[in-house]
Parts: structure tokens; sequence; C-alpha cells
């Protein structure tokens, strides 16, 4: 009798949510056609030839109703997923975006307004104005179940008491199927990620965590956050997301749309510099010279190498006199210009005093030169010369090939992928770069086996730890980009061009603009080629870009000139810089946030500590305790919430039956997991030969590769990301492949948030033994 009651209360109580959730979705659907309809007049709106103030007012009011069109499509699932009442009587929808009701009346808050605070902060012991959280569990626009938290049972009215419903939400969260793409938490967000999404926008705020405790997820929504909470400042200047490769962020591309936020820059260090993208890591020895903080140095040495005088005078031909024969122009007399050594010598000390960039000091340089070979010239012909004379001389020998490549020997202009090119494949560059010279400290800056570790042959790849030395380069060379401006101006001539041809078509056809083109297809038109560019769009392309936030993610695997590179996008500091120092594997990567940080920010940063692991179950959190407790007694393993499903287990595998074992225990491992995803994870040097044994598995780092439902990864590519279900492969060799090596086994176990398997061949690493049930 009670259960039916209480049956027939959840069905009301299912109708009841229904209903508003079905009017929030109409509402949705309105407030769309409304910014689709806007789009399209803007559009429409005016004629070609209106004036450059219409245009860009047009422009803007355009971009805004793309953005928002942007906005309101990445929200459509889980629309509103929670509801607080408290105890005034006030009810609070909580969703993805504010909306309005016909009569302007907040009918859903945005999960970032302060209103919505409570729904995320409220606990047992300290519900704050709550009497009962609700969260809606929703597929499509259909409410399936509701779940619910009541603090104060005595402040709740007797219909409400009735329909209290379900299971914590959190754990139905986790214990969802893996699909290879980071999802958001917006519904589930816990108390301790609350604070670090909403911690304010200044300064510096590193999240420390170990794995599975949320770090990704909460900085992706302190993104979110603070674009709402400081659209102002952060809409102008964006926000930059910092990740440890292309596919990390392809897993965590949706979370930001799916908040309704799409303005955000998401990259990796190698993409940092503009016009490089450099995939390719480098060998362990040359990732720790490369991210040491000398390199600044040795760049900087390497700039000044090119800032060049002759051992003696500097003496240059050119033609005084020629003739033309059989339609040839040659040269009948020629005259030597000197400048002398002393001259050479100061004609750069004045050049280098400015303390210009090497490319904007080159004209100081230059023009000093020309004057003293225009004077010598001059002399020579016994000529007198005046200041307009002067002038006239100059432009004309710097017109003369043979003077143009004498001083572009001694003061060439520079770009950084030539110098660093040229210093990396000239070991006499290199050398020269590294050992004292007359104006430096006497000190050898590299030893010869760092600097063995830095030479490759001409026209070798980029690889990651050259993007941060590019943009050093970049720093001290300046750019000239005159060229980039003119050519830039010159297509957004032509950009007006095209648009009044084509406008002036459609008038003469009599077509409506927007009859041929619906407004989503003129949004994206708008935002990838139009004037005005998204703000993203602009900073990725602006190395000198200075973003208004930035987050670092996996930032432990940062090295000192990386955080150079990434520093200079953000003079203010306002950081998020979230990692974990026991899951440190690049050779040049933190050991402590102190040291890195210390150099920008010295005690001027805020630390918040996640503790509870969302993801890895506890059996497998304790095998990962083990690993820690071996290779990094002083580190803290995060405490688990959750259970798997399976314990643990290790299998030995001899090396001669790998390839019939291995696909058959991915095989079975597959058919438990169902639909989620699963990863068997390599020592690096034996990823090509295991992934050639499993043929069905994605292996290379492509984009969809975490579309597959198996995929072989080295633990590095496997960073930041998880799987159901996770075998690992030659532990021994694992903590064997570098000095990190046993911060690379624990980061594999904790990949799993279902299942583990640990495949070896020989005996079981002892730090292992709890799974022989040791
Ligand atoms: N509040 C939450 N509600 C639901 N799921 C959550 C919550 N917090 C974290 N998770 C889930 O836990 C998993 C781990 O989160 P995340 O990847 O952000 O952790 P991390 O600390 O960055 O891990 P790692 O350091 O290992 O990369 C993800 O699947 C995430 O969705």
């Amino acid at each position: 009798m009670e259960r039916r009651a209480s049956e027939n209360a959840r069905a009301e109580a299912l109708r009841a949510e229904q209903a508003y959730v079905s009017m929030l979705y109409h509402r949705l659907d309105t407030v769309r056609e409304r910014a689709d309809k806007a789009l399209s007049a803007e559009f429409g709106r005016g004629t070609p030839g209106g004036t450059r103030q219409a245009r860009f007012e047009r422009d803007v009011a355009a971009h805004e109703h793309a953005r928002r069109i942007t906005q309101l499509a990445g929200v459509e699932r889980g629309l509103c997923f929670g509801r607080t009442d408290d105890a005034d009587g006030e009810t609070y929808y909580i969703g993805r975006v504010g909306l309005r009701g016909a009569d302007n009346e907040l009918v859903l808050i945005d999960w970032r307004a302060p209103a919505a605070r409570p729904f995320y902060t409220a606990t047992p012991s300290d519900p704050g104005p709550l009497v009962r959280r609700r969260h809606l569990h929703t597929r499509g626009r259909t409410v399936v179940d509701l779940d619910d938290e009541v603090f104060d049972l005595g402040r709740m009215s007797e219909p409400d008491r009735r329909t209290l419903v379900g299971e914590a939400a959190l754990m139905a969260a986790l214990r969802r199927g893996r699909t290879g793409r980071m999802g958001d938490v917006v519904a589930t967000i816990q108390t301790e990620q609350d604070q670090v999404i909403r911690s304010g926008l200044p300064g510096a705020l590193v999240v420390q965590g170990g794995p599975g405790t949320g770090k990704t997820v909460a900085a992706l929504h302190r993104a979110a956050y603070l674009l709402y909470a400081h659209r102002d400042t952060l809409e102008r200047r964006g926000v930059l997301v910092v990740g440890p490769n292309a596919m990390f962020l392809r897993y965590i591309g949706h979370v930001l749309p799916s908040l309704g936020e799409t303005d955000v820059v998401l990259t990796t260090v190698g993409e940092l510099y503009p016009g490089v993208r450099a995939t390719v890591a480098d060998e362990p020895a040359a990732a720790i010279v490369k991210g040491d903080p000398r390199m600044a140095e040795l760049v900087r040495r390497a700039v000044r190498d090119r800032q060049r005088v002759p051992s003696g005078d500097l003496e240059v031909l050119i033609a005084v006199r020629t003739s033309l024969r059989d339609g040839v122009e040659v040269v009948v007399e020629q005259m030597a210009l000197r400048m002398d050594h002393a001259t050479c010598v100061r004609a750069r000390e004045r050049a280098r005093a400015v303390r210009s960039p090497h490319n904007v000091a080159r004209k100081l340089f230059i023009d000093s030169a020309l004057t003293a070979l225009a004077l010598d010239e001059a002399r020579q012909l016994d000529r007198p010369l005046d200041e307009e004379d002067l002038r006239y001389a100059r432009k004309a020998l710097w017109q003369m090939p043979s003077v143009r490549k004498a001083l572009d020997r001694l003061w060439p202009l520079l770009t950084p992928e030539r110098l660093i090119s040229e210093l990396f494949s000239d070991p006499e560059a290199l050398r020269s770069a590294v050992s004292s010279g007359d104006d430096r400290d006497g000190v050898m800056l590299l030893t010869p086996e760092e600097q063995q570790a830095l030479l490759r042959p001409s026209g070798a790849p980029w690889t990651t730890g050259d993007v941060p030395l590019l943009d050093e380069a970049a720093e001290l060379l300046g750019e000239d980009d005159s060229a980039a401006r003119a050519a830039e101006r010159a297509a957004r001539r032509e950009r007006q061009a095209d648009e009044l041809y084509a406008r002036e078509v459609l008038e003469i056809t009599g077509v409506a603009e927007e009859e041929m083109l619906d407004s989503r297809t003129l949004a994206g038109r708008h935002l990838t080629d139009g004037p005005a560019a998204t703000t993203a769009e602009r900073a990725a392309r602006d190395r000198q870009w200075v973003y208004g936030h930035v987050i670092v993610d996996e930032a432990q695997e940062l090295s000192a000139m990386a955080w150079r590179t990434v520093m200079r996008r953000i003079p203010t500091r306002s950081l998020t810089i979230v990692g974990d120092v026991a899951q440190t594997g690049s050779a040049a990567g933190a050991r402590s946030w102190r040291d890195m940080l210390d150099p920008y920010v010295k005690g001027r940063w805020r630390e918040a500590r996640l503790l509870v692991n969302y993801r890895t179950p506890a059996e497998i959190m304790e095998v990962a305790t083990d690993v820690l407790a071996a290779v990094a007694p002083d580190q803290e393993p995060p405490i688990s919430v959750r259970d798997g499903e399976a314990p643990p287990r290790a299998l030995r595998i001899p090396g001669a039956d790998l390839a019939v074992a291995l696909p058959e225990l991915v095989a079975s491992e597959l058919a438990e997991i169902g639909d989620g995803r699963l990863a068997v994870l390599t020592p690096d040097a034996r990823h090509r030969e295991i992934a050639a044994l499993l043929p069905q598995a994605a292996s290379a780092l492509t984009a969809d590769a975490l579309d597959s439902p198996s995929v072989v990864l080295t633990v590095t590519q496997s960073k930041g990301l998880e799987f159901d279900s996770v075998v690992v492969v030659a532990p021994d060799e694992i903590l064997a492949q570098s000095p990190k090596g046993g911060q690379d086994l624990y980061v594999a176990i904790t990949r799993a948030t279902r299942r583990l398997m640990v495949v070896h061949e020989g005996e079981l690493p002892p730090m292992l033994s709890r799974l022989n049930g040791d």
C-alpha cells in the first residue's frame, strides 16, 4: 500500500518536473529562433555602400547573435539538471544557461550565477538556506529520473516529502561507461571543486590533486565560470587552456561547448608559437637541456653571435661604371669602399646599446654602416657631402647587391626558425654560442654532452622542446611584420570587394540574401573569415597576444623554458595551474610547484588541494598507492569514492605467447565492459610491437583514436585520459624506461575507471606484489 503511494507520488513528481522542463525547452526554442532571425536581419540590413561605422556596427551585432546561436546550440543536452528549495519556499531551477520566461521572469538560473551556488555547496552538516537539493536526469527532452538530497525534512512540505526519490547523483554519474570524451560534471560538482571553480580571477591558483580528483574537469568549469563572472575582461582578451597533447585536447574538447562557452583557445605548448605545430617529443636528454633556463642565455648569445664585425676592415667592391654588351650589363670599373674595424665595432655597439630586438636594431647598424661607406666613397671621389647628398648616397649604396650582401652578412635579418635550426645543425655555431667570448662572463654554458644532445641534421622536424626556444628567439629578434601587415590589409580590401560584389549580384537578381543562406551558414562564414574574427581566433594567430586568463593542465610536465613561453602570454599572472607533481613524467618537468612558480610569482600564488579520486576504484587505487609509496613516499595518494567491478589482476604471459594471449585478453576485457573504452598501455619502446599484435585497436595519435573501443598508447600519451578497462604491459620496462618510470607506472594504473590487468613477462616488480595476493 505504502509502496504504491510512494510510486504514485514519484510519478506525480516526474510529471510536474517534465512540465517545467518542457516549458524550458520551449523557451530555448523561442530564444534560438529569435537569435536566428536577428542574425539574418543584421546581414540583410543596410546598403553595401553604408558608412564604415554602420558596417562595423552590423558586424559587431552579427557577431553577438552568432555567438548566442553557438552558445544555445551547445546547451541542448541536459539543459536543466537541478533544483533547489529553500526554507522560505523559494524554488530555483539550475541549468547550463540562464533563461527568462515570457514575462521576463527568471525561469532557469545559470549554474554560475550566485543564486545557483547553494546547489553546489550545501552539505548535510552545512546546508545553508536549502531544505532540499534535487537532481533531474533527462534523456533528450524527457525527464527520466529524479534524485533528492534532503537537508531539513522537518521544513519540507508534505507533498514534497512524499516525492523524495533517487540514489546519489554523483555515484550514478561515476558509474556511466566511458565514451572517449570527457563530459561536463555541472550537475554533480563537489564542494571542494566548487571552491576551485569560483576562486577569484586575479593571481595564480595552483590546483594540486592526485589522479582522478577532477582537476581537469574543475579547471574547465572554472574557465566557463570566469567567462561568465568576468565577461567584459575575458571576452576581449580571451582565455587560453594549455594541455599536454592534441589527443588530450580532443578528449576535453566537448566540455566547454556543453557549458555554452566556445570562445576559449585550447592548445598545447607545441602550438604556442604560431606557424609551427610541433608534435614530436624530444629524446629525454635533449628534453632536459632544451627545458633548462640556461637555454634563454644560449639563445641570447646565438643572436649576438649573428651581429658580427669583420676581423679587419670591411671592404666592399661597388660598380662605378657599367656598360651594355650584347644586352647584358657588365661592370667595367669597380671601386673598393672601406669601413675600418673600429668603426664597425662602434656601429655594432651603438646598435646594441638601444636594447631593441635584433631585427629592429639592424636598421641602426645598417644606417651607420651606409653612412661610413658613403663618406668613404665621397672621400675617394673627393666630393663634398651635405646632409641631402648623404641621404641620397646611402640610399644608392643600399640598392647595390654587393653592399646589401656584405651588410646582411654582418647583421642579417633573422627569423626565429632560421636562428634555431642553424644553431642546432651547425656544431660550430653551437660551440660559439656556448663558449665564453669577450663580452661574456667566461662560463661555458653547456657541457659537451649537452651540446651533443642538441645537435641534429638540418631540416629535422620541430619538437615540442623547440617551441619555447623559438618563442624566446622571437622575443630577442623582434618581428619585422610590415610585410604581414600589408598582406592583411590587402586581404581585407579583397574581402570587402567580394562582399560588395556578392551584394550587388543579389540585388540585381532580386534574391534576398537570407533566402540564399540561412543564418547559421552566415554565422559560420562570419566567424571563419569575416572581418570580426572571434577573440579566440585572433588570439591563436598572434604570438604577442596577451590573454585575460591562462589555464595550464598537466602543468607538472612543463619545463622551465615552457613556463617562460606561457608567462609571456599572461603578464597579469592571472593563472590556474592544474597538476600533480607525483605524476611528473617529463624529464624536464616539475618536482615542486615552488621551484617552477617562484621565478614569476614568488610567494604570491595560492594552492587548492583536491583529495578525492572520482575515477579509480578503491581496489585499483590500493595498487597505485603501493607504487607511489615506493617511488615518491612523500606524496599523498587521493582517496577513492568508488568500488571496481572486479579485483585488479596480474597475468604472466611469456614473450613467445604474447601474440596469441594478448589479443585474447583484450577481447575478453572488451566483452566485460560492453560499450566502454579499453586502453593497452605500453613502455615507449614496445608501443609499435604491441600495436602490431592488436590490429583492431587504434594506435596512432590521431584525433579519432579515442572513438575506437580499444587503443594502444604509451603511458605518456595516456596522461589525463581514462578508460573503463586498462591493460598495462611490461610494468618492469615502464619502471626502467626513464628516471620517472615509477611515476609513469602510477599514471598507467590510475587511468582505469573499472578494471585493471597487468601483463608481465618476467617477475612482477615487488611494488605490484599485491596483485599476486601477497
Ligand atoms: N564532481 C564530479 N561529478 C562527476 N564526475 C566527476 C566529478 N569530478 C570528477 N569527475 C570525473 O572523474 C574523472 C576524473 O576527472 P579528471 O580527469 O578531471 O581528473 P584529474 O584530476 O584531471 O585526473 P588526472 O590527474 O589523472 O589526469 C572524470 O571522468 C570526471 O568526469
